[in-house]
């Protein structure tokens, strides 16, 4: 017996990741939006989110809650209210896709123990390619990791808030643990003094509307790799998310990665 399209919350419709998203699953004979939540107070709270997102009437008005029945939510909004968006989750048992990154540890604890409750997969970068780029990090940084200094770099729109991005500190922690070092440089200026062996440093650019670059790069001596990956807009990220959707849709309560879903080693 075959089922209906998977009902997919959108938590932050309206931003940019929201927005492109809506679009999508516009797109998409398996999914169907089945709501559209925005922060308390939005200035077009219970219009139509269709004209919003640049298409026609869909039906569904943005709201500041759940409400009505939710196969999946996704979040892309802010640390503070995609915890809040989380505990409604688990107090409905609803799945939930996480995003936003920029979390401080003590709330990445407190979203990891609702994993007891609810399935949520929480990815710093959804887009294949990135994903697949941590992995090669992790092998280049076993390879390389005794003669290279390894220093990532990224670059970001200028409306970003948080930095360095949430891929570039995994990107960073994969070759960290790689390397077995937990020593973080953030930028450098002034005498600093000669560079030690066993640092990760981490660079944030931000410069006009630059949808996400990520580049790790490792120095030797004579020579020089850089692994990179370039956004073009936002749709590896989009499309990512809603493949995670569809992937944790029926999944019983646990921590799942975009390792899981990819079926790749590590990242
Ligand atoms: N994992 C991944 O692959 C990717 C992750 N991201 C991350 O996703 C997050 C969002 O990015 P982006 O879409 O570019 O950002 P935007 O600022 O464009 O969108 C965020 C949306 O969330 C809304 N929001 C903020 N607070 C609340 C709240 N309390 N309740 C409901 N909605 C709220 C914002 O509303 P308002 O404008 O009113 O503040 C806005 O509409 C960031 O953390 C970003 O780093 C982005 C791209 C890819
Ligand atoms: O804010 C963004 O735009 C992005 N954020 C994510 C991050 O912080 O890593 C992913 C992507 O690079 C775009």
């Amino acid at each position: 017996m075959s089922r209906g399209p998977l009902g997919v919350a959108m938590h932050g419709a309206t931003g940019r990741m929201g927005l492109r998203i809506i679009q999508l699953i516009a797109e998409a004979e398996d999914l169907a939006l089945s709501a559209a939540i925005e922060r308390p107070g939005h200035a077009r709270m219970g219009e139509d989110v269709g004209p919003i997102a640049g298409l026609g009437p869909v039906g569904m008005p943005l709201v500041d809650r759940i409400d009505g029945p939710i196969d999946v939510l996704i979040d892309f909004s802010a640390p503070g209210a995609s915890l809040a968006i989380a505990s409604s989750c688990a107090e409905r048992g609803i799945p939930l896709v996480v995003g936003t990154t920029g979390f401080e540890p003590g709330q990445r604890a407190e979203l990891d123990r609702l994993t007891d409750r609810i399935p949520i997969l929480v990815a710093s970068n959804f887009s294949k390619a990135v994903n697949l780029l941590m992995h090669l990090v992790g092998e280049a940084s076993r390879v390389l990791g005794d003669s290279a200094d390894i220093e990532v770099v990224e670059r970001h729109h200028r409306f970003k808030k948080d930095a360095p991005s949430g891929t570039a500190l995994r990107l960073a922690e994969v070759a960290a643990e790689a390397i077995g070092t937990d020593r973080f440089v953030h930028g450098r200026h002034g005498q600093v003094g000669e560079r030690p062996a066993g640092e990760i440093g981490l660079h944030a650019l931000r410069t006009g509307d630059n949808p996400g670059e990520h580049t790790v790069v490792f120095g030797l001596m004579g020579e020089c790799l850089e692994l990179s990956h370039r956004a073009l807009n936002r749709d590896g990220f989009a499309r990512g998310a809603l493949d995670a959707a569809r992937f944790l849709a029926g999944k019983p309560p646990g921590r799942y990665s975009m390792e899981d879903l990819l079926r790749l080693g590590r990242g």
